[in-house]
């Protein structure tokens, strides 16, 4: 019988960012967001996890080739955001804070269309050590 399984990549990128609602007062700003709404942007070294989930073909073995998978996070996230400053810099985040949560909903929707329709995706983003997301949640 065959039996579903998940496949892992791991990849990083820097990049800088400022937490920030325009919507909403500089105080209000500085008392949601704090030390991430300073106006000095800051840095992290995001840790991007994707995992896909599905049957391994027949022939292969594979459910997806991991080369293929570098490549397309490679394409379509590390080229975008690796050493960009996300709010100034990229279309993405000019209009939406870039949040832990916003960037691993808009990387999730940026890979979708790159992974074969039958498989599972799932985004783990880390922006430290000990602050991670996770999106979809199943
Ligand atoms: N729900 C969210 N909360 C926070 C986010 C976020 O994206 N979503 N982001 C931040 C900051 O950008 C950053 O992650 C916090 O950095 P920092 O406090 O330096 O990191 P640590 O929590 O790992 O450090 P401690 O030493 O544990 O304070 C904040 N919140
Ligand atoms: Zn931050």
């Amino acid at each position: 019988m065959r039996k579903k399984i998940a496949v892992f990549r791991r990849e990083q990128f820097n990049a800088a960012h400022r937490l920030n609602n325009p919507d909403l007062s500089a105080e209000e700003n500085e008392r949601i967001f704090g030390k991430c709404n300073n106006p000095n942007y800051h840095g992290h070294n995001y840790i991007l996890e994707l995992k896909v989930v599905g049957y391994p073909d027949e022939q292969t073995g594979y459910v997806i080739d991991m080369k293929i998978l570098s490549d397309i996070i490679h394409e379509q996230v590390v080229r975008r955001f690796d050493h960009r400053n996300l709010n100034l810099d990229t279309q993405e985040f000019k209009n939406l804070n870039p949040t832990a949560e916003n960037i691993a909903i808009v990387i999730w929707n940026l890979i979708r269309p790159h992974i074969a329709a039958e498989l599972d995706l799932y985004v783990r983003l880390f922006e430290t050590e000990r602050n991670f997301v996770e999106y979809p949640i199943v």
